[in-house]
This record gives structure tokens, C-alpha cells and sequence, in this order.
């Protein structure tokens, strides 16, 4: 590997038909990433700009074959991935097992926390994350498993008050996952397939803020969002309604006329404890985080989503970022070594 990175300008992405990665790995000069992306993956993040700044940085990206044993290609010093299923996770911690020289971003079972829209959220929870720059929670929620027929009771039960926000439990990256409903009475819900996480609609003004994370950097920006429901609408309408991933769009938020008190970020300093928090309860190093601000309470922050391995694409910067970030992976494993 090659740990000084004094040159990074942007360069077009040289192929690796040019050159075997065991000849680099040999000479030690280059820093070898595989990854295992699904398609569209490979074409938002590694995009040309990445991968000429990676190369210049001394960092070389190279696809894994999923058809051929793990061990077998390489040699790799980081696993970067983003694939779902059950025999990919076995392969996974097997090589983790078996080869515990390389860094695998991140461990499956940290990732599986995620994929569940419960336990996705419980450690925020755990937390109560409460000091001088503001408070952060999560919505009230309530799960059902099944048996679509005892919502009405369970929501009347739990006490929870409407809209409702109906997520499918799991978070797996499909299609499905991200089908969210709106609810303005408990009773249509019904209609609505289990499992299923209900969760208070917080109204925000919006704007949502979405925290990148990579290792210990973060990078946080505005997108447009569900605007409020008011008492009134409330009142007068009924129904569940199926609405789009609107704060997904690239289209962001931070150059939009807004209400500056809807608009401003939250503080940096309770960003980085929330952040490193979840790092190390969760074992992660790339996610990101969905924070609304309460509407009208400056400093009443919730959680509504954390993704992995999200859409840095739309993340200015992240070439920089996220090649400092593997850069600073294999010297602190340098370091461990040489001590
Ligand atoms: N509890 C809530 N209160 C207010 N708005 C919400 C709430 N939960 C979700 N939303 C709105 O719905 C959008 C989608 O919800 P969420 O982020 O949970 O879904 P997702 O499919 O996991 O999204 P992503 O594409 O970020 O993975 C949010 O970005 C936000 O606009
Ligand atoms: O494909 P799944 O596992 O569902 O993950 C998505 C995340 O849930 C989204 O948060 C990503 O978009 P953002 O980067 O805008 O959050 C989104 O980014 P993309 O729109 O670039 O694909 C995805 O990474
Ligand atoms: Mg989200
Ligand atoms: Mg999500």
C-alpha cells in the first residue's frame, strides 16, 4: 500500500485489465478495495471522479466475483459491500473468520440491525440523547406482525396519535421496503399488508436533514420532505395514502427559499455524538441518518430512518471523503501492526 496521498488530483479510472492485482499486492504500493455492489450501486458511487481521485490516492477498486470463492480473489485490504440475502452473509462472516488481516465494511450482523425498522431505531432510543444543543428521539411506533384486523385496537391501545406513518418492518433495500403509507385513521389501515411498523407522523416543516456518515466524517444536507398535517386536514380527511420517496430525490433542499427556523441544520456538536454513538453501538462505519426537527421546537430532533451504505452519490464531496476514510482503514491497521 501506498499511504501518502500528497497528490489526489482527478484522473479518468485506469481498468484492471492493464494489470493483475497480485502484482500490485505485491509491490505493497497499491491499497486493494473489492466490492460487491449491486449494479445501480456501481453506478452512484463509483463514479469515474472516485475512481481516478482512488487511484491517484494509491487506492484501487476491483469487482468481486460473486460466482467464484472470496478467498480466491484478491488478496483485498478492504471488502466494501452492499448485497442482501442469507447465503451472502455466510460467505461473508466465513471470510471475516478466515481472513482477519482485511476490513469488511461493514460486519453483516452490524448491517442486519438496519434491515428491521425496529431494531433500527432501538438504539437511538437507548440513548436518550439529551444535552445542551437539543434532544433526540425516536417517533413513537408500534409493530404489527400480523393480523391486520387488531390495528384499530393495537394503535387505540398503544395510545399512539394519528397520522400514522405504516412502514414495512423490513428494511432490505427492495422495492417493497420503501412502499410507505400515510394514515389519517387507524381503521384503513387495515387494508395495509403486515408486517408493518406504525409510527407517529411528526410534522417538520418539510425539511429533513439527511446525515452522512463515513468513518468519523459527516456531511449533512436539507431535502424536501412530507409537508405538515394540520389539525384541520386531519379532521376532514380519511384513508391511508401510498406516497413517494420524496426525500430520496437528488433534488436537494439546501438551495431552497425556506423558513430559516425550519431550515437550520442541526448542531454540529450533537450531530457527532449521535453519530459516534451509533458507530460504536452498531458496529458501523457507513450509513446514514433521516433527522426531522419537531415544527416549532428549535431543539426537538427525531430519527425517522438510518440506511447503509446510503446513496453517497448525492453526498458533496464524497470522493474526498470517502477515499480519506480507506485511506486512514489500512494505517491504523498499519500501525496496529507495526506496534
Ligand atoms: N415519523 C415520521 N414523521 C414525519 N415524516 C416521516 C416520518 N417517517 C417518514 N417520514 C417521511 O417519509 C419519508 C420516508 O420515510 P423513511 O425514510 O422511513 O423511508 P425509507 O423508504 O427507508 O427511505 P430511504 O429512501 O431514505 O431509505 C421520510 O424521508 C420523510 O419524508
Ligand atoms: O437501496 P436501499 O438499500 O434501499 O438504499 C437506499 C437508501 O435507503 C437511501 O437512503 C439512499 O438514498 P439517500 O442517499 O438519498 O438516503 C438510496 O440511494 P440511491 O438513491 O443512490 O440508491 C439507497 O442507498
Ligand atoms: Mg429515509
Ligand atoms: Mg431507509
Amino acid at each position: 500500500m501506498r499511504l501518502n496521498d500528497e497528490n489526489d488530483e482527478e484522473e479518468g479510472p485506469k481498468t484492471m485489465s492493464h494489470c493483475s492485482i497480485g502484482h500490485l499486492q505485491q509491490e505493497k504500493s497499491f491499497v486493494i478495495v473489492g466490492y460487491a455492489l449491486t449494479s445501480k450501486k456501481v453506478e452512484s458511487f463509483l463514479k469515474p471522479k472516485l475512481e481516478g481521485l482512488a487511484r491517484n490516492k494509491g487506492i484501487l477498486f476491483v469487482a468481486i466475483d460473486q460466482n467464484r470463492p472470496l478467498s480466491d480473489q484478491g488478496p483485498f485490504d478492504i471488502v466494501l459491500h452492499k448485497l442482501t440475502g442469507k447465503e451472502w452473509r455466510q460467505i461473508l462472516e466465513e471470510y471475516r473468520r478466515t481472513h482477519p488481516e482485511v476490513t469488511v465494511l461493514d460486519p453483516p450482523d452490524a448491517i442486519q440491525h438496519l434491515h428491521n425498522r425496529l431494531s433500527m431505531l432501538q438504539c437511538v432510543a437507548d440513548m436518550n440523547l439529551s444535552d445542551t444543543y437539543g434532544k433526540v428521539g425516536v417517533p413513537r411506533q408500534l409493530v404489527i406482525k400480523r393480523d391486520s384486523s387488531s390495528i384499530p385496537d393495537a394503535v387505540t391501545k398503544a395510545g399512539l396519535i394519528l397520522p400514522l406513518v405504516a412502514k414495512p418492518l423490513v428494511a432490505d433495500g427492495s422495492a417493497k421496503s420503501h412502499e410507505l403509507s400515510l394514515a389519517y385513521d387507524e381503521y384503513s389501515l387495515q387494508k395495509l399488508e403486515p408486517p408493518l411498523v406504525l409510527q407517529e407522523f411528526v410534522n417538520h416543516g418539510g425539511v429533513l436533514f439527511k446525515v452522512y456518515i463515513v468513518g468519523e466524517a459527516i456531511k449533512v444536507v436539507r431535502r424536501f420532505s412530507l409537508p405538515d398535517v394540520t389539525k384541520r386536514e386531519l379532521s376532514k380527511n380519511a384513508g391511508v395514502f401510498r406516497f413517494p420517496r420524496v426525500s430520496c430525490a437528488a433534488a436537494s433542499a439546501d438551495d431552497a427559499d425556506l423558513d430559516p427556523s425550519v431550515a437550520e441544520l442541526p448542531p454540529r456538536p450533537l450531530l457527532e455524538r449521535l453519530a459516534k454513538e451509533i458507530r460504536r453501538r452498531l458496529g458501523l462505519r457507513l450509513f446514514n441518518l433521516d433527522i426531522i426537527r419537531e415544527h416549532g421546537r428549535r431543539d426537538h430532533f427525531y430519527v425517522i430512518d438510518i440506511n447503509y451504505f446510503p446513496g453517497y452519490g448525492k453526498m458533496p464531496g464524497y470522493e474526498h471523503i470517502f477515499t480519506d476514510f480507506l485511506l486512514s482503514l489500512v494505517q491504523s491497521r498499519y500501525k496496529k501492526r507495526s506496534v
